[in-house]
């Protein structure tokens, strides 16, 4: 698969300076999104996964289906004051901005086996902060994986310590 002719690269978007890489033109492809999720899911194929965590938004889109084709659990990580019952939280920077991230205290039971899923991997600061939380609560960082990398941002430096996977580099 082609995916460089398939993601839409748009230009000083949210800023100037990003070179966003929109992710839309590859999910509306019925062949590219079945791909994309089957390979990640191939990768980790191997993997004891009780859980796969998503980052929100984009992190739901690819992490839900990799945790049917394992036969594991979903659990979202969200925006802060989205999620209803008892949350850890954790601030982190962004590529462009600042934010911070809410897990529900009881979705990760201790030592579970967990898998993160994002789109993209850019400074690395979602999916390190996703990682602490899951971390925190007794979960087992068993993967990581991407989509998208965008190397020369260097999110990798943050992660040497776990097996990290990205479909497409930048
Ligand atoms: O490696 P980082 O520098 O942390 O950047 C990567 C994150 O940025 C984007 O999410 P964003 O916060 O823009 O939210 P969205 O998925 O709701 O669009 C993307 O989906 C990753 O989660
Ligand atoms: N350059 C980029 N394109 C799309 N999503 C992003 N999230 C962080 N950086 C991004």
């Amino acid at each position: 698969m082609n995916y460089k002719d398939k993601i839409r690269e748009i230009e000083n978007f949210p800023e100037e300076g990003i070179s966003f890489k929109d992710i839309t033109t590859v999910l509306k492809d019925p062949k590219y999104l079945k791909e994309t999720i089957d390979e990640l899911t191939d990768y980790f194929s191997d993997v004891d996964v009780d859980i796969v965590v998503g980052p929100e938004s984009r992190g739901f889109i690819f992490a839900t289906p990799v945790a049917y084709n394992l036969g594991a659990g979903f659990v979202p990580v969200r925006k802060p004051g989205k999620l209803p019952a008892e949350v850890e939280k954790f601030e982190y920077d962004l590529e462009y901005g600042k934010d911070a991230l809410e897990i529900h205290v009881d979705a990760i039971m201790d030592g579970m086996k967990v898998l993160i899923i994002d789109d993209l991997l850019a400074t690395g600061g979602t999916i390190s902060a996703t990682a602490k939380l899951v971390e925190k609560l007794g979960g087992e960082v068993v993967g990581l994986g991407f989509f998208i990398e965008l190397v020369d941002l260097n999110g990798r430096d943050k992660l040497d310590k776990y097996n990290v996977k990205s479909i497409v580099k930048y």
